[in-house]
């Protein structure tokens, strides 16, 4: 059914209209991506858009009907991701999350299923609890840095899992590599970011070549990918031959490898999982933790009737853990508000489709980078009444229980869903459940004692997007919330 019946080709969805040559490269947004497709749904009167500039075919889906059609029922076809000629240039043809569907992928997809499925990830519930008891006492000496401490605690979980490496301070060498690699490398990779992804031929000429500043911008970032998988897995070796390793999953392979062998295809696996996760694992975490904390200030009505369930639940003498998560429904319903209001990755991670396909009558071409907008998803006013308020209860029947809309669009879609939900999902859990056990949150003050407004600004980072930094004051609960923190065990 390629033809249609008068022997033409089935159209591409709907769109800007393409110019000679250069089709619709200029239609492109270069920031508010979310927004801007959905806007296009809207203009075009379609949920599935579609643009194209030089052969390159992107088609957005809007609603998710769509995006589970195509990326889960048909995901034999749309599993693949778009490889730009600028990966290996830039040091992340390792990274499993921009690997093409295929072996190499199926093979990293298998370790991370088997470490980071909702069973596995229970070995991690010691590690999140130290972690989070080390952010409560850091809020507690020092709360007008929340902003450090929440970051070193999805951090340093993180590179605690992956090679039992600590990090205390933002001033590691290893944070500061990745991040300066994400920023460079999110830079180059948005669509329109990179000359490069538009002209193979350009990698070919030397860094220092005039002008060749994306070129140049590339091998900086594969120095820091680079170093970033260097430092760890050299404390990891040091730490083994000292003595002073704790388990982790690189730590717990090269243990194996020196008492058993194991081959240096494994290897590669091992490091190329853990430096993936550190990448994919952290900013998403801090991100929505972040919007937790600012509508928790924004919304008193919300966090007091959060506060009021683990009271009641709870009580005051121990802190929430793992087993009271089922017990705790507003609080749930509050962990999937946050990630429907803020999708940390709004448009998620293109896919990329294998073969020609046709769908609702469209052609979409073999090659298509395939984006699911999340965030016009969550904000769908068919699904959600007043998407754009903060609303926990939206998730309650009218019998007063839970909903059954518990899918987290969040985490993406079909073969490459987010491999790591469960680890994001426990840990984010956790957090809000202990800080909303010992703290209030709410408007700080100015020196004359006058509220400072919340800024609730995100900047677009690549296709992360990151709270701007914001005012928030953190008052302990109670003596009692007191003793928890400084003793919680
Ligand atoms: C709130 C936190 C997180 C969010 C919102 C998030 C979101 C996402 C999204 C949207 C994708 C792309 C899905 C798709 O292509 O359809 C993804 C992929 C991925 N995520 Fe997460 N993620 C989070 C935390 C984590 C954590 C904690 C880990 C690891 C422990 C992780 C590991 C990965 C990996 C390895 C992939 C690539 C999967 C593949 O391509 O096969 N993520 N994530």
């Amino acid at each position: 059914d390629v033809l249609s019946s008068k022997g033409k080709r089935a159209p591409y969805p709907p769109g800007p209209k393409p110019l000679p040559l250069i089709g619709n490269a200029l239609d492109f947004p270069s920031e508010k991506f979310a927004q801007n497709y959905a806007d296009w749904a809207k203009k075009y009167d379609s949920p599935i858009v579609h643009a194209e500039s030089l052969g390159n075919h992107v088609v957005v889906l809007n609603k998710l009907e769509d995006a589970i059609e195509l990326l889960e029922v048909r995901a034999k076809l749309y599993s693949d991701r778009p490889t730009l000629p600028i990966f290996p240039l830039m040091g992340w043809d390792f990274n499993v999350a921009l690997m093409p569907y295929g072996d190499m992928w199926r093979q990293h997809r298998r370790i991370c299923q088997q470490n980071f499925n909702p069973q596995a990830v229970r070995k991690y519930e010691s590690l999140q609890t130290e972690k989070v008891q080390r952010f409560l006492r850091s809020l507690l000496e020092t709360p007008q840095d929340f902003e450090t401490h929440n970051k070193i605690f999805s951090v340093s979980l993180t590179t605690c899992m992956m090679y039992g490496y600590d990090i205390k301070s933002v001033d590691d060498r290893v944070i500061e590599v990745a991040e300066e690699g994400n920023v460079i490398g999110g830079r180059l990779v948005v669509p329109g970011g990179s000359l490069i992804n538009i002209f193979p031929f350009l990698k070919h000429i030397p860094a220092w070549f005039p002008g060749a500043s994306s070129h140049k911008a590339a091998v900086e970032c594969k120095k820091l990918t680079e170093e970033m998988m260097r430092i760890p897995t050299d404390f990891v070796k040091k730490s083994l031959a000292e003595g002073t390793a704790v388990p982790s999953l690189v730590t717990d392979f090269y243990e194996r490898k020196y008492a058993v062998g194991a081959s240096e295809e494994e290897e590669e696996l091992i490091k190329n999982v853990a430096y993936t996760v550190y990448g994919a694992a952290s900013d998403t975490t801090i991100s929505a933790s972040n919007t937790f904390i600012c509508q928790m200030v924004l919304n008193p009505d919300v966090q007091r009737k959060a506060q009021e369930e683990i009271d009641r639940v709870v009580g005051s003498k121990r802190l929430p853990t793992f087993e009271d998560r089922k017990s705790l429904p507003y609080l749930e319903a509050i962990y999937r508000e946050v990630l429907r209001f803020k999708p940390p990755i709004p448009i998620s991670v293109a896919h990329a489709v294998t073969e020609d396909d046709h769908y609702k009558g469209y052609l979409i071409p073999k090659g298509t980078v395939v984006y699911p907008n999340i965030w016009a998803m969550s904000h769908d006013e068919e699904v959600y009444t007043e998407p754009f308020a903060f609303n926990p209860d939206r998730f309650f029947d009218e019998n007063g229980k839970l909903n059954d809309d518990d899918r987290i669009l969040a985490y993406g879609f079909g073969r490459r869903i987010c491999v790591g939900k469960s680890v994001a999902s426990t840990s984010l859990w956790l957090q809000m459940a202990t800080t909303l056990a010992c703290f209030t949150m709410s408007k700080a003050k100015d020196a004359n004692g006058k509220e400072i407004e919340v800024d609730t600004n995100y900047e677009e980072s690549g296709l992360l997007i990151r709270k701007e930094p914001f005012a928030c004051s953190f008052t302990v609960r109670s003596p009692a919330a007191r003793k928890l923190v400084l003793d919680p065990n």
